[in-house]
């Protein structure tokens, strides 16, 4: 808190101070009291560290690469980048117009400036033009040690334009890539890195990956983007004893320039917050996979190959997966949960039935199918999956880890007899929602030693939905929450005409209520969910007053 007060502190008195005409001499003294402030501050109150990667690399006018991929998708990953510059490049979706090469004392200067001050997590690589920047890289990390290298070894841009002659070879060979926790070489940057060798195939690849391997770097990434058209699109990720086929289907886009900077930077900015490098290369590649598929309809520039958008999560509104917010427990305001026999009795599909009620205002959305094929339910959630994220809304699946993640959906909602909620934790990893169902104080404090990130509590009222469920009434889903360490949805017989009062029973951590016949078993889901969704903020609305 008092970390982001003073730094807003500095923000605002150096723009002020621009504005009223202030010489740069002496905004940068104005910013240096204010450091000394932060520093006598942040020592008495604040030990709260940011992750923190250092790209090292070229500008992209045009934005999609470089520097500027760079700190979006930190940003987009929660995690503070800071810059150092090789060169500026005059770029566009047309491709390279020209480059102006940083001076190799200048790189030097930047490098010490943040390395020596600003507690460096992770450094990346990118456009290094030149052998010296390499040494004078070299030379700094070992001076300032940090956690993790990550080497994307760029050569030529996405346009074909050369960006770093053939010599930065030996620079890469002998300094870089013994130094790097991992090297993230395209096809070309591959053969080129092997002197020449064919890298054309998977089997070429994995080859690659381990000749890589025994140039140094701990962990390998060889990307086949480039591969023929016709295939997914498969990476392989070589960590010195396993190979690991990493497989993402082929989105039809245009927009990609820029995904060889970002999927570094998202590699580096993964390990900045302590992910295992595995984990970090798959939430990378999932990343990218969703930005591109997101933004592959968006036109920036004329050219052949556009850029895209990394912040997508900021306009989606989605807290779906990046970083701490991944999940927001405002969102169980009004929680649609699916039933099949309901829909298949109004005679709609799933799909229709979860867009009209997200349509009519539900905040997050569980498929609850007991009793359709698998093949079916995997269906009905890649379709609800497109729906959901199209309006910025999450979707959980119930009791299927599988399903969710086949679909890649936002997370599970489990019982206590389903899965244990730590064995699915590690299944989906950090990022995905996991939701419990509880009915007393000790399955509340289980679920949150388990690392769920919600819990259900009910039956609060009868329900003919589930059968055999004990009511625990105002009263228990009272004590439940009480005790409770996470936010709580309060789920059984809630409807229109009750969810008020258990609304305004204002504990703090209850955040809505979960329905099933409420919105599905009538004829309008869009309907009632409007009407449900008027209670709920009525009830809101008195309840602040
Ligand atoms: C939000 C929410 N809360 C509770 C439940 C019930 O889950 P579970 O106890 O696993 O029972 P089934 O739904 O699987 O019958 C829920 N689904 N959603
Ligand atoms: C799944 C579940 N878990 C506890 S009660 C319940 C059923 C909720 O359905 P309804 O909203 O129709 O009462
Ligand atoms: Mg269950």
């Amino acid at each position: 808190m008092a970390y982001a007060q003073v730094l807003s502190g500095i923000y605002s008195i150096s723009f002020s101070q621009v504005e009223s005409g202030i010489n740069h001499k002496k905004q940068t003294q104005v910013c240096m009291e204010m450091h000394k402030d932060k520093y006598s501050i942040s020592s008495e109150h604040s030990t709260m560290k940011i992750p923190h990667v250092l790209s090292v690399a070229g500008s992209d006018s045009g934005a999609g690469a470089g520097i500027q991929a760079d700190l979006k998708a930190c940003a987009a990953r929660g995690v503070y980048c800071s810059t150092v510059i090789t060169a500026v490049t005059a770029q566009n979706t047309v491709g390279v117009q020209g480059v102006d090469i940083v001076s190799d004392d200048f790189v030097a200067k930047q490098l010490r400036s943040v390395l020596s001050d600003m507690q460096v997590d992770v450094v990346k690589t990118g456009m290094l033009p030149s052998v010296t920047v390499v040494n004078i890289l070299h030379q700094n990390l070992r001076e300032f040690p940090v956690r993790a290298l990550v080497v994307d070894p760029v050569m030529v841009s996405t346009s074909g334009d050369v960006l770093a002659g053939p010599s930065i070879l030996t620079g890469f060979r002998e300094e870089l890539l013994p130094m790097a926790d991992i090297v993230t070489p395209n096809l070309k940057e591959a053969s080129a890195l092997l002197g020449g060798l064919k890298v054309e195939t998977i089997s070429d690849m994995r080859s690659a990956a381990k000749l890589l391997h025994d140039m140094g770097p701990r962990n390998v990434l060889v990307k086949g983007g480039d591969l023929p058209d016709s295939l997914d699109a498969v990476d392989i990720f070589f960590d010195g004893e396993d190979f690991y086929e990493l497989r993402s289907s082929r989105l039809k886009t245009h927009n990609t320039h820029g995904t060889g900077c970002t999927l570094a930077s998202c590699i580096a900015a993964e390990l900045a917050k302590g992910s295992s490098m595995l984990l970090a290369v798959k939430a990378a590649k999932c990343f990218i996979e969703t930005a591109l598929d997101y933004s592959k309809d968006i036109v920036i520039g004329n050219g052949p190959q556009g850029p895209f958008d990394h912040l997508l999560r900021l306009k989606r509104n989605i807290r779906k997966s990046y970083g701490q917010d991944r999940f927001n427990p405002n969102d169980l305001f009004l929680y649609a949960v699916t039933d099949s026999g309901m829909n298949r009795k109004w005679d709609r599909s799933i799909s229709d039935a979860v867009k009209a009620a997200i349509e009519g205002g539900a905040t997050i959305v569980q498929l609850r199918e007991k009793d359709i094929e698998t093949r079916d339910f995997l269906e009905a959630a890649k379709s609800c999956l497109e729906i959901c994220r199209h309006h910025g809304v999450p979707l959980l699946i119930n009791d299927r880890i599988d399903i969710a993640l086949a679909c890649d959906a936002d997370g599970v909602h489990l019982g206590q007899s389903d899965m244990p909620a730590h064995v699915a934790r590690t299944l989906l990893g950090p990022e995905k929602i996991i939701g419990i169902s509880c009915k007393t104080p000790e399955q509340a404090q289980q679920a949150w030693t388990d690392g769920a990130d919600y819990i259900g509590c009910g039956g609060v009222y009868p329900t003919n939905t589930k059968a055999n469920n004990p009511t625990l009434g105002l009263d228990g889903l009272k004590s439940v929450c009480s005790s409770s360490k996470l936010p709580v949805v309060a789920i059984g017989g809630i409807g229109i005409s009750n969810a008020g009062p258990v609304m305004a029973m204002d504990m703090p951590n209850l955040k809505g209520v979960a329905v099933v016949s409420a919105l599905f078993d009538k004829e309008c889901v869009l309907t009632e969910t409007r009407k449900l969704h008027a209670v709920l903020v009525e009830t809101a609305a008195t309840i602040a007053k």
